[in-house]
């Protein structure tokens, strides 16, 4: 509720993929100009920003929340607020979804946000959580993941939230649900949603075992799809977007909607259960001990 009301709040401060300002009223300017001008709008947040060029169609949203664009409850409301906003915006059919940070696509679920928080924090950051992959999963729009870095967790779940993924082939990259490492467990539709990706018995091992892969090893399990030098990154996104805006939207639709409605059905179904499960979960003395632990270790490791 508090990120529906915090949306509605936003949507109605925000004007969103601002009007592009002709600039003729400053004196006579090239055709060209204005015309470029009325096909591209920019819309930019604290954490997200959006360029939307309407002559193809496609948005392309930059994370940029330093140092690793992991997913607070405020980064998630204004994810979520961009999304709902490019989907509602019927000229708009496809959004690549990608990093400004170097190095990191995103580091997932923000650990202080279930770290040492109080139970109601915790609920209504999993919502959001749901809320970003509900939005996702399902959206009409074709989803493309330029994975420009690391994409442990939250962050993985969120390419695979996608219809197709891009990886920079980069060994020091690494991609996975790798949850168990930090001592907590993927929720049924994260494992749902790799399992519809890579199938079961591979996802059963990479969920087990906390694994993180490199580009090479994701692409040869199916968890991305394709995997380019850095520079070519986006030129390969445009490209798979528009083999895919090439099929009739209705059809295309129609699939993903058969392929994913089961899963997105039982999460809706459990939404309210999984919120329990994850409030009395991660509250507990032994999992915040975890967390803390691997807090502890990402500092070390830093240091
Ligand atoms: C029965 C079940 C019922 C219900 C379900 C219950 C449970 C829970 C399910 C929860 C699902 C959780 C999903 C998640 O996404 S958990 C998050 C997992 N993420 C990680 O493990 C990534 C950790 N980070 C890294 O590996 C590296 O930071 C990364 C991304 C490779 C980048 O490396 P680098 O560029 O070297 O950056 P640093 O490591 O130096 O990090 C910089 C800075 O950021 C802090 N940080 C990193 N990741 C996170 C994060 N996820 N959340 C918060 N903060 C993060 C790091 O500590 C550094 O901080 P500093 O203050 O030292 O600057």
């Amino acid at each position: 509720m508090a990120l529906r009301a915090a949306l509605r709040t936003k949507c109605a401060l925000s004007g969103f993929l601002s009007q592009p300002s002709s600039s003729s009223r400053h004196g006579r300017v090239c055709a060209s100009t204005v015309l470029a001008a009325q096909q591209r709008s920019n819309s930019t947040s604290s954490k997200i920003s959006v360029d939307f060029d309407q002559s193809t169609g496609v948005a392309v949203m930059h994370m940029k929340s330093p140092p690793v664009n992991s997913l607070s409850l405020d980064f998630l409301t204004e994810f979520c607020i961009s999304l709902e906003k490019l989907e509602m915006d019927k000229s708009c059919r496809g959004l690549i979804i990608t990093s400004s940070l170097p190095k990191v696509f995103s580091a997932g679920l923000d650990i202080l946000e279930m770290y040492g928080k109080s139970p109601e924090s915790c609920g209504e950051f999993w919502k959001a959580v749901q809320e970003m992959w509900l939005k996702l999963y399902s959206s009409n729009m074709v989803t493309v993941a330029a994975i420009n870095g690391s994409s442990p967790a939250g962050g993985c779940l969120m390419s695979l939230t996608c219809d197709y993924r891009i990886m920079v082939d980069n060994p020091r990259y690494s991609i996975g649900l790798n949850e168990t490492q930090l001592g907590i467990v993927a929720p049924f539709w994260f494992k749902d949603t790799m399992a519809n990706t890579v199938g079961h018995r591979i996802t059963e091992m990479a969920l087990a075992l906390g694994m993180l892969y490199s580009p090479a090893e994701a692409l040869k399990i199916g968890l991305v799809d394709q995997i380019v030098p850095e520079e070519k990154l986006m030129s390969t996104a445009e490209q798979a977007m528009a083999k895919w805006l090439a099929i009739p939207a209705h059809a295309r639709q129609l699939t993903k909607s058969m392929m994913r409605k089961p899963t997105v059905d039982r999460m809706t179904s459990k939404r309210e259960a999984d919120v329990q499960n994850f409030v009395s979960f991660i509250t507990k003395d032994a999992i915040q001990n975890s967390l803390r632990v691997y807090l502890e270790m990402l500092k070390k490791r830093k240091a």
